[in-house]
């Protein structure tokens, strides 16, 4: 898949201007940069939510799985209905959602309302909702921010495990490089105005080995990655 945008930009700011982004079959793509570089706005772009915009993708998808920064869950329905809702209106539909809800450990909560619930169970439910689709492509931003550790260490091994049944392509944001590096198969580094790809880092290296001291032994290569020439 490749993603051509030729101009993207707000007002008077150029966002991104011949900007070329390629994601292989089955590929978790890890995307860094700065604040404000247009890591939000690029994934918006590819799902299609903001449409102004001159671009070209080589494949279309027919679902799209997307976990935004901020939970976004109706509070007003049962964290089961907000399931319900993205899954077609049929029991098998209804049947994946459940799955799903069980698979993140919340089949017992599933009465429950969202404002009832911590932020690392609404960002486990947003990854069931993502997931029950049975998407083509995932986007998720900043799934694991504003995290203790240990919820978002079991929340990055829940993903890998849902992840790792179909395989959809992944395109995940995030700033911090540890996690990046924990779980991307490549990860691409963003900056400048309008946003450039600085550097794109691939990762060959099993997700099951990639222990504290092997990410620190990356981390100066990927930082050296990143120094423009
Ligand atoms: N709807 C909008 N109207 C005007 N400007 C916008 C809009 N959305 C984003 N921008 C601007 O576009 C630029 C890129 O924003 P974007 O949210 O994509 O950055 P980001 O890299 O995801 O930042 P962060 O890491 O802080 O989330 C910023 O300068 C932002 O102010």
């Amino acid at each position: 898949m490749k993603i051509e945008i030729e101009s993207k930009s707000f007002t008077d700011k150029q966002i991104f201007s011949n900007f070329d982004l390629e994601l292989a079959e089955t590929e978790f793509l890890a995307i860094s940069g700065p604040s404000g570089c247009g890591k939000t706005t690029l994934l918006r772009l590819i799902a299609g939510l903001d449409k102004d915009v001159q671009m070209t993708m080589t494949s279309s998808f027919n679902r799209i799985g997307y976990v935004f920064q901020e939970p976004r869950l109706l509070p007003w329905r049962t964290i089961r209905e907000n399931l319900h809702l993205v899954c077609a209106d049929t029991a098998a539909g209804k049947e994946q959602a459940d799955l799903a809800l069980q698979t993140v450990n919340l089949w017992e909560e599933r009465n429950e309302f969202p404002d009832a619930l911590s932020l690392g169970m609404k960002r486990r439910i947003e990854l069931a909702r993502a997931f029950a689709v049975k998407p083509d492509l995932i986007l998720l931003d900043e799934p694991f921010v504003s995290l203790d550790s240990v919820s978002a260490a079991e929340l990055r091994e829940l993903l890998l495990t849902v992840w790792a049944r179909d395989k959809p392509k992944i395109i995940m944001v995030s700033h911090n490089l540890e996690e990046c590096l924990s779980l991307a198969d490549r990860i691409v580094s963003l900056a400048g105005n309008p946003a450039k790809i600085l550097s794109s880092f691939a990762i060959d290296h099993p997700r099951k080995q990639r222990d504290a001291s092997w990410i620190t032994s990356q981390m100066a290569s990927l930082k050296t990655s990143q120094v423009p020439e």
